[in-house]
């Protein structure tokens, strides 16, 4: 997915109190001019056109889908330009208010768009909407300055919703890489350990129940030692590749130098530990010998009422139980998982 639509939804939270705000606006100079000649100005149409208005400024508002709120943008400004030219059309002494009224509109509703297609398209049809309100034979001979307001109007409009949406655009960007670096590990690109439990808190405080596994590379000082830092990072590089490729996982990260974290959800035991001697499995084949490594991994189970840092202990106690009992193997509950198909441990 290109970059500026993983920033969209990000711009319209940004835009989205500005747009509210013009809105309003828009739906108080509506009904300042119903209110200055109140009595014909009572009638369904207006009356239809205000419910509308004020329906599609609150499901603009409160729309949680982005090409929704795309499209109620436009349909605000359409059918704001819709009621000024009834207005319009009702009196033919209004007739001179119609090219100041299309200008404003045009210009103003820049800020309602989040691409500059959709303030064009909408600016257009406005201009289209206002046209036929323009008394033509008061410019008659002059019709070439009414060409230049609306190009003029279209242009300014275009040049600063270019502009803002250009800059917001970059900034965001900026914003989006500066959080990718501040969550991602360096070495291996998979979570770092703040983003990692950043993620566990979000699972638990969204009432997900499931499984923390911690994982530990055996002996990792000794293959360091022996082969040098440099296969030592291929290494952790290789155990990361392993996490990402064993589908079942929700998040994975790496939690300290050469300790990994798993979060599964759910609440099967089975497809926890059929998950972890899968896993565990993977990673004695990613590297070749003579560089070939193994893992021990604890096991603990979560639910939205755990308290976190138990969790975590109970994980690190169990993972190092594995690591006592002669390491490359997973504990729970203080019990070594056994593979469904051996029914003695290794
Ligand atoms: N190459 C490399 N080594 C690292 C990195 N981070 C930590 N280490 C090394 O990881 C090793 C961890 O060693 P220990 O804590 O003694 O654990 P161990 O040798 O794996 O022993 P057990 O955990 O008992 O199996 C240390 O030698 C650290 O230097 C890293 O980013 N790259």
């Amino acid at each position: 997915m290109p970059a500026t639509f993983k920033i969209r939804p990000r711009m319209r939270t940004l835009l989205s109190p500005a747009v509210t705000k013009v809105e309003l606006v828009g739906v108080v100079a509506w009904l300042g001019v119903l209110l200055v000649d109140p009595v014909p100005s009572i009638n369904w149409l207006n009356f239809s056109i205000t419910m509308c208005l004020l329906l599609v400024c609150h499901f603009h508002r409160a729309t949680g889908n982005f090409l929704v709120w795309r499209l109620l943008g436009g349909v605000y400004i359409v059918v704001l330009a819709f009621g000024f030219s009834c207005v319009i059309d009702s009196g033919a002494e209004l007739r001179v208010f119609a090219l100041p009224l299309a200008v404003i509109i045009v210009v103003s509703s820049a800020i309602l768009f989040i691409t500059v297609q959709d303030y064009l398209l909408s600016s257009a049809l406005v201009w289209i909407l206002m046209w036929s309100n323009l008394d033509v034979g008061m410019y008659r001979g002059l019709e070439v300055y009414l060409v230049l307001f609306c190009v003029s109007s279209m242009s300014i409009g275009f040049t600063l919703s270019f502009t803002y949406l250009k800059n917001m655009r970059s900034v965001l960007l900026i914003e989006s890489e500066f959080r990718t670096l501040a969550e991602t590990d360096f070495l291996t690109s998979i979570l770092n350990r703040r983003a990692f439990m950043e993620s566990f808190q979000q699972v638990m405080a969204g009432g997900g129940d499931g499984y923390f596994i911690m994982l530990d590379i055996d002996s990792f000082k000794i293959k360091n030692d022996q082969y040098g830092h440099d296969v030592g990072d291929k290494i952790l590089c290789a155990m990361a590749a392993c996490l990402q490729s064993t589908p079942g996982s929700h998040t994975v990260g790496r939690i300290g130098g050469e300790e990994f974290g798993v979060l599964l959800l759910g609440d099967d035991d089975s497809v926890a530990n059929e998950y972890a001697l899968r896993l565990l499995e993977a990673i004695r084949h990613s590297v070749s010998p003579p560089h070939h490594y193994t893992c021990s991994a604890g096991i603990a189970r979560f639910s939205a009422t755990s308290d976190m840092s138990a969790v975590l202990k109970s994980a690190d106690c169990n993972m190092y139980e594995a690591k006592r009992n002669g390491k490359d193997r997973v504990f729970r509950d203080g019990k070594q998982l056994m593979p469904p198909t051996h029914g003695t441990p290794r």
